[in-house]
């Protein structure tokens, strides 16, 4: 799913308008699909506070509360009695409840919570562009302090569609936010995406052509991109066929690490894995995963790194960064020309060593923050994380994958992949190993470097939620990860 800019996003309203649906019924139609997603789900809740604001979205906030007046539920709306200066459509909407006498219409100050009541944020939208006054944010303080279900139109308000807020910024905090058409950039930062609660995309039949025209860097992964990438296993195939894998890591009490990759190679279809880990994993290794191929190097940790042939190589998990370790990873580098996926003490070692220009082109890395940090400087924020790893994405010419609550997919031509899968039970230890073992599998059997990575970090989330299904995101591990690998497969037949 493409996500656009607030810019786009007001060219595209244009557009359907063109078209020939008036703007007032883009928004009575925007409107009814928030009212009938509100009476869904909150039939218990009889109190609706609708808070509007003197723009369109103010102008939505009138509309829901008309609907769901009109579906028998008690509503009060609040605006700024001193401002005057409505949008157009906005005006025509407010004078439309002024006429109904069930709705009381009062001013922000006038506001009392009662028992059992929602409240609607539909203050800004998109069209914030400056901080807040102090008013408004005294307003949205006091708001947030009540003890109520609080539901935001399109984007909770203090944030804006497409960059960081202030630092003392104030932001409605919602539990949903029912979001038109597409979401919105700040909807998947940590810094930004803590108010928004749970993001529900309504499609309210913005212009299509517009959107596929529509050019973009951002994108969100969503099931209808990964049916086009998932390539189900031909019957008349053998092991050949789907690649070869060699995962490289572990070290003395760091065995684990490159068993799940390796495990999670396996898992992902993989035809023929090979491990390569220090002499101290070998009975590990080749009990829990008799599949895969044993090569030894070093004792308790690892000395030389084999090149083999025609082989996608993930390298790091486990890995430690003795000396020894250290100057076979750069050696490795130095010689091989193929892409291959770095993560964990590899990208460590690069750092350290400051070597970004050994990485292969077209390689894929998988930093967390921190990593990130250690390889490519510190930045005041996830936005401009996100801008520093695009720049260095394509100087190096490489994917970076950046594991984060969303983790992102950054392409060497500056295309971003939000995932959107996943959940907080992944944040353990072990996570990241299976992650680089799916991205080493799915390489090997030939997807093509972009599709494997969104494809990748997809599958990762997916499988972490089926497990979190099973066993909670408490008490879910990495390996229930692997293990659930086999449901998304089988769900994406
Ligand atoms: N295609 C869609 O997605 C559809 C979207 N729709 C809805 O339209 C919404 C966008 O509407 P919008 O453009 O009127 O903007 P909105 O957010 O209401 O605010 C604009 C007003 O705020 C003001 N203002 C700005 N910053 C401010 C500040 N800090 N403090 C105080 N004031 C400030 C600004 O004033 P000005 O800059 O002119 O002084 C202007 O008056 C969108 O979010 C969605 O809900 C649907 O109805 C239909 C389809
Ligand atoms: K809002």
């Amino acid at each position: 799913m493409k996500i656009l800019s607030s810019s786009q996003i007001k060219e595209c309203d244009s557009a359907t308008i063109e078209k020939g649906i008036s703007s007032i019924s883009l928004m009575e139609n925007a409107a009814k699909k928030c009212a009938n997603w509100i009476v869904d789900n909150f039939k218990s809740n009889q109190n609706f506070s609708i808070f509007a604001g003197n723009g369109n979205n103010g102008g939505d906030g009138f509309v829901i509360a008309r609907m769901l007046y009109e579906k028998g539920f008690d509503v009060e709306v609040f605006i700024d009695e001193n401002n005057s200066k409505f949008s157009e459509d906005a005006k025509i909407n407010l004078n439309k409840i002024k006429l109904i006498s069930g709705i009381t219409i009062k001013d922000y100050s006038e506001f009392d919570n009662r028992d059992n009541s929602v409240i609607i944020d539909a203050l800004f939208g998109y069209g914030l562009n400056r901080e807040l006054s102090d008013d408004f944010k005294n307003l949205i303080e006091n708001l947030n302090q009540i003890q109520a279900s609080k539901i935001s139109i399109d984007i909770p308000t203090g944030l804006f569609a497409d960059r960081m807020i202030n630092k003392n910024a104030a932001v409605f905090k919602a539990d949903f936010t029912l979001t038109f058409q597409f979401y919105k950039k700040s909807f998947l930062h940590p810094e930004t995406e803590k108010f928004c609660g749970k993001i529900i995309v309504l499609d309210i039949d913005l212009d299509e052509d517009f959107i596929n025209e529509a050019e973009t860097d951002y994108f969100v992964i969503d099931e209808i991109l990964i049916k086009k990438i998932y390539k189900p296993r031909e019957e008349f195939s053998h092991k050949g066929t789907y690649g070869k894998s060699v995962l490289v890591g572990g070290s003395y009490g760091k065995i684990g690490a490159v068993l799940m990759s390796t495990l999670s190679a396996l898992k992902t279809g993989s035809g023929l894995t090979f491990t390569i880990a220090p002499k101290c994993g070998n009975i590990i290794l080749q009990s829990q995963v008799p599949e895969a191929m044993f090569i030894d190097s070093g004792e308790n940790h690892i000395n030389e790194i084999e090149i083999q042939d025609k082989a996608i190589y993930g390298i790091g998990p486990g890995l430690g960064k003795e000396i020894e370790t250290q100057k076979a990873l750069l050696e490795f580098l130095e010689n091989y020309r193929n892409s291959v996926v770095l993560d964990a003490d590899a990208l460590n070692i690069i750092a350290e060593n400051q070597k970004l220009n050994l990485i292969p082109k077209h390689s894929v890395i998988t930093p967390h923050p921190l990593e990130f940090e250690r390889l490519f400087g510190k930045t005041e924020n996830s936005f401009e994380r996100l801008e520093l790893a695009k720049q260095k994405a394509e100087e190096l010419q490489i994917f970076i994958i950046l594991k984060d609550h969303h983790t992102v997919v950054i392409t060497p031509n500056q295309k971003v992949f939000y995932n959107i899968t996943g959940n907080s039970g992944m944040a353990k230890g072990g996570s990241g190993d299976v992650l680089t073992g799916i991205l080493t599998s799915l390489i090997s059997q030939k997807y093509d470097i972009e599709k494997a990575c969104v494809f990748g970090v997809w599958l990762h989330g997916k499988a972490g939620d089926f497990a979190a299904v099973e066993f909670s995101k408490e008490a879910m591990l990495p390996t229930d990860l692997i293990n659930h690998i086999s449901t998304v497969f089988k769900h994406s037949r």
